[in-house]
């Protein structure tokens, strides 16, 4: 599986991309980012602070500059997770395509509204009814993480082991017969 590409976690707040991109990266012995975290380190500051400071549209600039920089030159191979937001720009859609696996984790508004309640650091949860802002969102996202996936997995019902243990199937299938012989 050493031939597969970058893989890249989307979905929806709480799908588990955090969770399952580690599991993936100690399987496969790559390096585990998370954007998000990516973007606190740059800035030195947590991403409730940038949204205040900075907007919405302050932080979607350090994402697209954050995914730029792990995607256009990687030094190696890596597992990235993303943020929830990272479809909502074109250009980083387009990144996205670009040889890249990127994997959806699906998970239903009411499995998402229930692993985000134990947490209070997703500033777009803060404000409003959360299951009305995360149906929103899941309406106008749900096409676009469609539109780039190369796998979809669903993560309701599912242990994040098996979640990640459907990921590596899938990477398995599609890279395993690139691989040099050992
Ligand atoms: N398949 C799963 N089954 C049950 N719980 C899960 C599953 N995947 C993740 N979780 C739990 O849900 C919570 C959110 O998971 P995680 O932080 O990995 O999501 P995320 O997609 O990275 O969210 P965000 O976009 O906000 O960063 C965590 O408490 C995690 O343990
Ligand atoms: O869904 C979103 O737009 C976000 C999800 C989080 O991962 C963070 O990237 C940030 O809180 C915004
Ligand atoms: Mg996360």
């Amino acid at each position: 599986m050493k031939n597969a590409p970058n893989i890249v976690l989307v979905g929806p707040m709480g799908a588990g991309k955090t969770t399952i991109g580690r599991l993936l990266s100690q399987t496969l012995e790559r390096e585990f980012f998370d954007s998000d975290r990516v973007i606190e380190e740059k800035a030195g500051a947590d991403i409730p602070w940038i949204f205040d400071k900075e907007g919405e549209d302050g932080f979607r600039r350090r994402e697209t500059h954050v995914l730029q920089e792990m995607l256009e030159e990687p030094e190696q191979r890596v597992v990235l997770a993303t943020g929830g937001g990272i479809v909502m720009r074109e250009e980083n859609r387009a990144l996205l395509r670009k040889e890249t696996m990127v994997v959806y984790l699906y998970a239903s508004v009411e499995q998402q509204l229930h692993r985000t309640s134990k947490s209070n650091h997703r500033p777009l949860l803060k404000k409003g009814n959360p299951k009305e802002t995360l149906t929103n969102l899941f309406k106008i996202r749900d096409p676009l993480y469609r539109d780039v996936a190369s796998l979809i997995v669903e993560t309701d019902a599912r242990h994040p082991r098996a979640v990640a243990n459907k990921v590596l199937d899938a990477i398995k299938n599609q890279f395993e017969n690139s691989e040099s012989p050992v």
